[in-house]
């Protein structure tokens, strides 16, 4: 019975896969004259910018919103990339590509066009660039000044960053990356989370450092579990990046940055560095002048750039992710606690 009841509903979920399919081919034919703008949008405002370059940029006007947003980023941004791990889903290529490879399934008359950008390589669902991007967005509308202001104002500012979610959603379903209910379920995860956060944010601030890093440290061995316990099953842990190697136009587009392994140890790394900035209660109200905080910032930011580019990618996987590791948990490690101490000091 229970099996049943599960068979129907992967097979309803794959005819809603195959449904959907339509709605990327409609984004593609009739928006395709917005092509350079998605580019951009995927491009520009895909997580990994928003912790390098968006972020930092903000951080400017205030050290509350900077550590808000590495800590709300880092905590979605992680989220989304244990989902990618534990359970990797279609994206609309791969499955349109499956169906007309497999004599005995049915076309579903469909055409989608594949991009550079198209390449993924870790799961669809959830989308990561939504998630990040609807959290970026929310954390910004809460440090807002909203006192007084009229109603129409309010509209006016949820209207625009509704748009700016759109404009999300429809880059990732032109580039065929997500369907449209992956989009949709990203948003609402993102917003979800915030919300629950959100409760708890003074505790989470006030917690003590050691706390946190054995929770990040029982993430590490979490997501060591589930690579185990998916061997010891048969299930393949690397499914989504033999997925992309199989029906990417053009290899080379495929990069090692957005492998599902990858982005785990960047956002451990992330969160890494937030627990070990705990506590940050006092430190998040220190605001020094914004040329010192420009100048600071600009600083941290020149050095994380530096070591980007000496990213060791060609000496194996495990230096690749120490060192990516290391890297982002030294970046939110600074920005968090090191840069406000810094400033506070010479101001
Ligand atoms: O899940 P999406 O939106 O297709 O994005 C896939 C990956 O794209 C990469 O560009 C990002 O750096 C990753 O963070 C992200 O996970």
């Amino acid at each position: 019975m229970e099996l049943d009841v599960l068979r129907l509903t992967a097979d309803y979920y794959h005819k809603l896969l195959d449904a959907e399919l339509h709605i990327n081919e409609w984004v593609q034919d009739r928006l395709f004259i917005a092509e350079p703008f998605f580019r951009f949008v995927s491009v520009y405002l895909e997580p990994s910018n928003l912790f390098n370059v968006l972020i930092p940029l903000l951080g400017i006007c205030g050290q509350d919103l900077l550590t808000h947003l590495v800590c709300a980023l880092s905590l979605v941004s992680a989220v989304s990339s244990f989902e990618k791990w534990i359970y990797p889903d279609w994206r609309p290529l791969w499955r349109l590509r499956e169906l007309y490879a497999n004599e005995y399934a049915i076309r579903p008359g469909v055409a989608l066009q594949s991009h550079d950008l198209s390449c993924e390589t870790s799961g669809g669902l959830p989308c990561a660039h939504s998630m990040a991007w609807t959290a970026l967005l929310m954390v910004v509308s809460m440090h807002l000044p909203m006192k007084n202001r009229s109603s129409s104002w309010r509209l006016t500012m949820y209207g625009l960053i509704g748009c700016c979610i759109l404009s999300m959603w429809l880059s990732r379903l032109y580039l065929a990356t997500e369907y449209l209910h992956q989009c949709l379920l990203s948003t609402y995860l993102a917003i979800s989370l915030l919300a629950s956060c959100q409760r708890h944010l003074n505790s989470l601030y006030s917690r003590r450092c050691s706390w946190a890093v054995l929770m990040v440290l029982l993430l590490g061995c979490l997501a060591m579990a589930v690579y185990f316990l998916k061997l010891h099953l048969d299930i393949d842990p690397h499914w989504s990046v033999r997925q992309a190697f199989k029906w990417c136009s053009e290899p080379t587009y495929m990069r090692h940055e957005s492998s599902p392994i990858f982005l785990l140890a960047r956002d451990l790394g992330n969160l890494m560095g937030v627990a070990l900035a705990l506590p940050v209660e006092q430190i998040r109200n220190n605001n020094s002048k914004y040329s010192h905080r420009f100048v600071g910032i600009a600083i941290v930011e020149l050095l994380n750039y530096i070591l980007r580019l000496g990213t060791p990618k060609q000496h194996g996987r495990f230096l690749f992710l120490a060192y990516e590791f290391i890297r982002n948990a030294l970046h939110s490690l600074i920005l968090v606690k090191l840069l406000p101490k810094l400033l506070c000091r010479k101001s």
